[in-house]
């Protein structure tokens, strides 16, 4: 006789209540799938974008939340959420290896039915960015034709980076920001500043008597630590598949990805060790 979980109290009956299905839209998310080509990877293709947009929307989600705890003296529920944010990042980082089963051929099966869109062209993502701290504006352009996205793009802008709100807070632990820095005009990007090595440096020669700035910074370089991964694993396998062609977003490729792995989001942080 087959098993039946009913006969153990499990729920079969939905015609009035609230399903799985019903409450996670599963239908409205499955029915997004729509390949252009009749190649067999475009599946693959479109999964594994669409799931990594999942996932940054949680981490934009989780990000905002830190900052809001930070800027509110809450730092151990950030800590908990900037931990989660890096394990989203292991995930999208994991995720590359599913991707990297499809070679330059199958690709090259549907890349021309990709048209001009890109990665490079995803909001969220450039949420990102923008959130932890590396702002370049020209990077809304691509939005222009989207009033509502560039409108959270531009909110983006107009609120202090992560990285600005850790800097405000071990200020407000005691430590010795500069003036200029905490009076900056956030919406700019980020400049290396040496009074803030100075303030890092007092926390990593003592840990002890700074333990919440000191666990901030940590959690922050752990944090940017997944974030290069993900740019390698990007840029390696887009050499792999696409070798030194354009992208379809119209820069040089693997040149532009390149030199996105220069970005560094907390070069303080990343300089200390050597000053220890
Ligand atoms: C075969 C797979 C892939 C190829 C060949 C590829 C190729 C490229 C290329 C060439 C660029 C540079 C912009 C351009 O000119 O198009 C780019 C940018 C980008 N791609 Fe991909 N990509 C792939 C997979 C992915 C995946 C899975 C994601 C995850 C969401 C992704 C997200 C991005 C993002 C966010 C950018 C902008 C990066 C930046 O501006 O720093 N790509 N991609
Ligand atoms: N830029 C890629 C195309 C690409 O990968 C892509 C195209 C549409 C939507 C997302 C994409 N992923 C990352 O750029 C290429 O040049 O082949």
């Amino acid at each position: 006789m087959t098993y039946d979980p009913s006969t153990d109290g499990a729920q079969m009956d939905f015609q009035r209540r609230m399903s799985y299905g019903d409450y996670l839209q599963i239908d409205r998310l499955l029915s997004a799938q729509l390949p252009l080509s009749s190649a067999h990877d475009e599946m693959l293709f479109i999964v594994q974008h669409q799931t990594s947009e999942l996932w940054m929307k949680l981490a934009l989600f989780e990000l905002d939340a830190a900052r809001a705890r930070i800027a509110s003296d809450n730092t151990p529920e950030a800590l908990k959420m900037l931990t989660r944010i890096a394990r989203i990042f292991e995930q999208l980082n994991s995720a590359w290896d599913v991707l990297r089963t499809m070679t330059p051929w199958e690709y090259s099966q549907f890349r021309d039915d990709l048209g001009q869109s890109s990665g490079f062209q995803s909001w969220q993502y450039r949420a990102i960015e923008y959130a932890v701290g590396n702002r370049n504006p020209t990077m809304l352009r691509p939005h222009a034709h989207r009033p509502e996205i560039m409108a959270k793009l531009e909110a983006e802008l107009a609120r202090p980076s992560l990285y600005d709100e850790v800097l405000r807070r071990i200020f407000r632990l005691g430590l010795p920001v500069p003036e200029a820095v905490l009076s900056r005009d956030t919406s700019q990007p980020w400049q290396m500043d040496e009074g803030v090595l100075t303030a890092w440096a007092e926390v990593y020669r003592d840990p002890a008597r700074h333990w919440e700035a000191y666990e901030l910074a940590e959690k922050l370089v752990d944090f940017e630590d997944y974030f290069r991964r993900w740019r390698f694993n990007h840029v390696t396998t887009v050499e792999r598949v696409i070798g030194f062609k354009r992208g379809t977003g119209g820069t040089g490729g693997v040149s532009y990805l390149r030199r996105m792995l220069e970005v560094e989001l907390f070069p303080e942080l990343w300089r200390v060790r050597t000053a220890l």
